[in-house]
């Protein structure tokens, strides 16, 4: 492989529009003093956070040693039995883990989730041959303590020794360094932040435990390397981050991600976090819409306020297609990200607006009995409840509800469907998404939650405020206690879903919450109710 195997085309229009911009970054000697980990690239105020988070440039070195330290514990887990991998961690935590095994085809159970059914499922796999890893670069992610908490009481049960079973990846001082009931601890570099970590240990121990060549990731960053170092106007993040910029400065702040044959499974969703939560802030940033395919709706539709953007090779639609083996894309798109942060005028480090809505969870779990009341519905319709927040209507049938709901998303704004379920057993809500893209003509995003709290749960908050947003729980046939917690997983899941709403709100934004009662006929008459929604 060449460094010339990652190519980034871009439309006419769209290269003459990011000239000036890729011109400008190369006389700024941006490559190069990136490459360098120069602090002061984002301005004055963004410097102090920056001087902590940029080793991710030279991770293609720098993590080389774990290479071995990895093999060894897979090789020692194998012939003890042990060979299902479960990996709990949020955004950054196993977003690119997810992606590395997904793509080679290895098996990786990833928890990301509060949601009873999925968590549950996850624990009735072979425990005998489970090693849990418990992913944190804070030590303090409530969804991953729950996660650890309820494994280790299951591995008790079992009469496993869960010292043995479970492995972390933390950074050096946090709670979880000091965990005492766990195999073994790889303390990541602290100089990275969660987004960029893909080729730490966040990145490669769960990956590599699982089964997954990450030597091979590692060769594929270095390939790319120097050409991404380069103050050259053919470096492809230059190209890349200049053309975010330029797209947005002309109105297309959303970027339409579809796969159109990388040979890389779910790249869109790494990338999604990437982008929503290093640039959506101070009203500004890049809106990531991850589509199915080029033919979903939305992507060769796109009008004037999204840029359809290709992973893989062109296609009729695309305006920017990025090709090249993953290793490679990781440092490119990292790289393309901190540089249209740049242009964009923000710290593309910092996750300002992600605590608000942790800390309005925090205050509803405090405080049960206010969950309860917020969770009285507006109207009854068959197996789904409506929850209308200020200036949202809860009258008529559930089209007419929708139907005035996606009313109220402004010209060039964006509907964002936030599915509090299992991403497994309640797959079919992912339908919503080119449903309500097909009927309404707006660009339409979809997350699970809490996942995408990690993700574009930072854009809703802190981005352009142009979002409308529909909420989607659903009760649950058996909730499970945390441990040593006054919680339940279906209660903070719930509590998640409300606080993230209460923020929404309070930032003016309509928010319409769906909750089925019964979660496979409410999802039906929710589809059905779309179905009937015209432009
Ligand atoms: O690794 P941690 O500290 O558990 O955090 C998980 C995720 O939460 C965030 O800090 C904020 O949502 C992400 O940036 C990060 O990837």
């Amino acid at each position: 492989m060449s460094a010339q195997q990652i190519g980034i085309n871009l439309d006419p229009a769209l290269e003459a529009a990011a000239a000036p911009r890729l011109n400008a970054l190369v006389s700024d000697g941006v490559a190069g003093r990136l490459a360098a980990q120069d602090s002061t690239l984002w301005g004055p105020a963004a410097e102090a956070e920056a001087s902590t988070r940029l080793s991710w440039t030279t991770l293609h070195r720098t993590s080389r040693p774990l290479i071995g330290e990895i093999e060894a514990l897979r090789n020692e887990l194998r012939s003890e039995g042990v060979d299902r991998v479960v990996l709990a961690g949020m955004g950054g935590s196993s977003l690119a883990p997810e992606v590395i095994t997904a793509t080679e085809g290895v098996a990786l159970t990833v928890l990301d989730t509060t949601d009873p059914a999925q968590v549950a499922d996850a624990l009735a796999g072979d425990l005998d041959r489970t090693v849990l890893v418990v992913s944190s670069k804070s030590g303090t992610t409530v969804e991953t303590d729950s996660h650890r908490r309820v494994f280790v009481a299951a591995f008790e049960e079992e009469g496993i020794d869960p010292a043995r079973r479970i492995v972390v990846v933390t950074d050096p001082g946090s709670p979880l360094a000091e965990l005492e009931q766990c195999r073994k601890v790889f303390l990541a570099d602290p100089h990275v932040g969660g987004r960029y970590s893909a080729l730490t240990a966040f990145g490669l121990v769960p990956a590599g435990l699982a089964g997954a060549d990450v030597a091979r990731l590692l060769d594929q960053a270095t390939l790319v390397a120097d050409a991404v170092a380069a103050d050259t106007r053919d470096n492809p993040a230059l190209r890349l981050g200049a053309a975010f910029g330029a797209a947005h400065d002309d109105g297309a702040e959303k970027l339409v991600l579809a796969d159109t044959g990388s040979g890389i499974t779910g790249f869109g969703d790494w990338a999604e976090q990437l982008i929503a939560e290093s640039t959506g802030k101070q009203g500004t940033g890049l809106l990531p819409v991850v589509v199915d395919a080029p033919d979903a709706p939305g992507f060769g539709d796109a009008g004037k306020d999204a840029t359809p953007v290709a992973i893989g090779p062109s296609t009729g639609g695309s305006r920017i297609a990025a090709e090249g083996p993953l290793g490679a894309q990781f440092l490119v798109w990292e790289s393309a990200v901190a540089v249209a942060g740049r242009l964009l005028g923000i710290d593309p480090f910092d996750q300002p607006d992600v605590e608000a809505a942790k800390k309005a969870a925090r205050s509803l779990l405090d405080d049960p009995d206010t969950l309860g009341a917020t969770s009285a519905p507006a109207a009854v319709v068959g197996a789904v409840e409506v929850h209308a927040s200020t200036g949202t209507s809860a009258e008529g049938s559930l089209a007419d509800i929708l139907r005035e709901f996606t009313d109220t998303v402004p010209d060039g704004g964006y509907l964002a469907v936030q599915a509090y379920l299992d991403r497994l057993d309640d797959a079919s809500a992912a339908l919503l998404r080119p449903e309500l893209a097909k009927r309404t003509g707006m660009q339409t995003t979809f997350g699970w939650g809490p996942r995408f709290l990690h993700s574009t749960g930072q854009y809703h908050k802190g981005g352009h405020q142009n979002g409308v947003f529909l909420q989607i729980t659903g009760a649950s046939e058996e909730d499970l206690q945390v441990p040593d917690r006054p919680y339940t997983l279906g209660t903070l899941q719930l509590a998640q879903a409300l606080g993230d709403a209460q923020v929404l709100a309070d930032h003016g934004r309509p928010v319409l919450r769906l909750h089925l009662t019964d979660r496979a006929a409410g999802l039906a008459e929710v589809v059905r109710a779309v179905q009937e929604l015209d432009r």
